[in-house]
């Protein structure tokens, strides 16, 4: 199987072009490919693969197997991956995922495509669509209780499911210990990412996340986005906020008006590489 390694911010994942490969076992091949020690190493695996309503189709896989329906860090790179093959042109994309067709448009650096800038479109907040357990209209610093410790959670899905923590210091968190208790939390029948926030300032939050399906994460861009809706909705931050992740920086501008959410940020590709599988 031939694949291109590829980061946004750090969170890595295997690309492969499913317009020219055929993969089988899909999630058993996530699992292996995504192994740091015996396979490739990557936080899963992104296939390509074309649509009949857009440009292209992002099929992702954590790296435990199961499928995302929506990986921020990863359609960056999948519009990166697209344009520098040349399989397409276009500059302003549009490409269909298992949470609906985002729109994205390439910044270029010497014919490449460096940053992607991405409208990750709604924020969702009711439970029942996020999901999460709870006879409430909305989460918004929600009492829960792990390992004997309260916390606060602000629930949003941006087509997969956060809850967003607002703590002092994200340096000194257990986050192997709580991610997994966070992530499989009765009270999210999908499972659930965690992010962990601390405020900078009022334009800047510094994250660290526990990822459903693939642990701790050196970025996640669909978290990014619910912790900036979860920082505007508690009155913490301005609606366009520099989010420092333990992999880079993105840039993220919650749009009330519109209701919608804009994501830039890098698309980096690693290098490229054949398996036997
Ligand atoms: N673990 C996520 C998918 C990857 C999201 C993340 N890597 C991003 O950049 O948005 C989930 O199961 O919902």
């Amino acid at each position: 199987m031939k694949f291109t390694k590829m980061q946004g911010c750090g969170n890595d994942y295997v690309y492969v072009d499913c317009t020219k490969e055929v993969i089988e076992h899909i999630p058993e091949t996530a699992v292996k490919v995504s192994d740091r020690h015996f396979g490739i190493g990557s936080d899963g695996l992104i296939l390509i693969k074309s649509s009949e309503t857009a440009d292209f189709f992002m099929d992702m896989y954590n790296n435990d197997g199961s499928r995302g329906k929506m990986c921020g860090n990863g359609i960056r790179c999948v519009a990166k991956y697209v344009y520098d093959y040349g399989l397409t042109n276009k500059e302003h994309l549009r490409i269909e995922t298992l949470s609906g067709i985002k729109e994205l448009d390439l910044i270029l650096q010497d014919g490449k495509v460096s940053q992607v800038t991405v409208n990750m479109g709604a924020p969702i907040l009711q439970p029942s669509l996020i999901p999460v357990v709870s006879d409430k209209d909305v989460l918004i610093k929600e009492p829960i209780t792990i390992d004997g410790q309260r916390y606060e959670i602000t629930c949003v899905s941006m087509g997969n499911p956060h809850a967003v923590v607002f703590v002092e210091d994200t340096s000194s968190l257990p986050i192997e210990v709580i991610g997994p208790k966070f992530e499989n939390h009765p009270i999210f029948p999908d499972r659930v990412n965690t992010e962990f926030i601390q405020i900078i300032d009022r334009t800047h939050i510094r994250m660290r996340v526990w990822e459903r399906g693939s642990g701790e994460t050196f970025a996640c861009g669909t978290g990014a986005c619910a912790s900036v809706v979860a920082c505007v909705l508690n009155g913490l931050t301005e609606p366009e906020v520099t989010v420092t992740l333990l992999g880079g920086d993105l840039s993220i501008r919650y749009d009330q008006k519109e209701n919608t959410i804009y994501m830039t940020g890098p698309a980096v590709k690693v290098y490229e590489g054949e398996i036997e599988l």
